[in-house]
């Protein structure tokens, strides 16, 4: 399923399927649907700075609205995979986490990749949620 309202995928793939009552996310990002990226910008002489704080709200408030459009919230996560692509990120990515999910939360795996799909991308989180098909 593609989600109204969120960024369009680069690539042949929806944002989220359910499999029975398994809820699967793509890989997701701060991207916004105007293709801009929370927690990156440039300065007047084209200076960019990215935060990994702003990065990681914007992609686990992107996972929730894309949870919401299949009647799931973040409440009914049971896994997630993070990517970041420096693991000097790794205390400012935990702490925003710990906003939204503690050790009764999803499982949780943490990894540091080369790269993302854009230059700008700091983190890319990808979940899996558990939530009945009849409720
Ligand atoms: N999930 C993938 C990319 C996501 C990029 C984004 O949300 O900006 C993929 O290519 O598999």
């Amino acid at each position: 399923m593609i989600v109204d309202g969120k960024a369009t995928p680069r690539g042949r793939f929806p944002h989220v399927r359910r499999a029975g009552n398994l809820i699967y996310v793509s890989g997701t990002s701060s991207r916004r649907p105007d293709n801009t990226i929370a927690g990156a910008r440039a300065d007047a002489f084209g200076t960019v700075s990215l935060d990994i704080a702003e990065q990681t709200r914007a992609v686990i408030e992107n996972i929730r609205d894309i949870l919401h459009a299949v009647g799931a919230d973040l409440s009914d996560l049971v896994q997630i995979t993070t990517y970041l692509v420096n693991m000097n990120d790794f205390g400012g990515y935990n702490a925003v986490y710990a906003e939204y999910f503690d050790e009764t939360g999803p499982t949780r795996t943490t990894v540091a990749v080369h790269q993302l799909p854009h230059p700008h991308l700091l983190i890319e989180i990808q979940a899996v949620a558990y939530k009945e098909e009849s409720q």
